[in-house]
């Protein structure tokens, strides 16, 4: 029987409580947006494979709880993931983008941040979808091409804002690693 994927890729959302990170996966993995305020306990995990450069990709993606009470637990599971791999691939995203009006974080911040940490960074929004898949694809994209998949062009990812222009835009940070 045929292989159901190529690659097993494990991606991680971490970020303060209510930036979105539960929604974000729900979106990803189920094209779903729920307004209910339900805070992550622990950890968790949803799956999707996806298509990229011809090869299917499992993404199981974890989503680690905000709240600090949780922090313990939280930030030695990413530990853990990061001494796993030394290399850890890194996107920052900036969700809740469909809400300008309460727009946290400046656009321009972000990308400096984003620059000087060499990662990308994405306006999301969970709820209109804006740019979740986009994200989640590229940082897929980059983790393929980094185990060795196929390379095309310029291997040195430049630290690039790679944004969908979004109609409105709030932004509380979380990153995806
Ligand atoms: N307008 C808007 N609301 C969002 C978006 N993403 C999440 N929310 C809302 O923000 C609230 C918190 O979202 P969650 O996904 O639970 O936040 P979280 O980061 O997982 O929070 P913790 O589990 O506490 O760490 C919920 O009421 C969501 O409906 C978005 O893109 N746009």
């Amino acid at each position: 029987m045929a292989k159901a994927y190529d690659h097993l890729f494990k991606l991680l959302l971490i970020g303060d409580s209510g930036v979105g990170k539960t929604c974000l996966i729900i979106r990803f993995a189920e094209d779903n947006f729920n307004n209910t305020y339900i805070s992550t306990i622990g950890i968790d995990f949803k799956i999707r494979t996806v298509d990229i450069e011809g090869k299917k990709i499992k993404l199981q993606v974890w989503d680690t709880a905000g709240q600090e009470r949780f922090k313990t637990i939280t930030t030695a599971y990413y530990r853990g993931a990061m001494n796993a791999s030394a290399g850890v691939e890194r996107l920052l995203l900036g969700n809740k983008c469909d809400m300008e009006a309460k727009r946290k974080v400046q656009k321009e911040q972000a990308d400096k941040l984003a620059r000087e940490h060499g990662i990308r960074f994405f306006e999301t929004s969970a709820k209109s979808s804006m740019n979740v898949d986009e994200a989640f694809s590229s940082l897929a994209r980059d983790i393929l091409l980094k185990s060795g998949g196929r390379r095309s062009g310029n291997g040195n990812k430049p630290p690039s804002t790679d944004l969908k222009t979004c109609d409105k835009k709030n932004t509380n940070k979380c990153s995806l690693g």
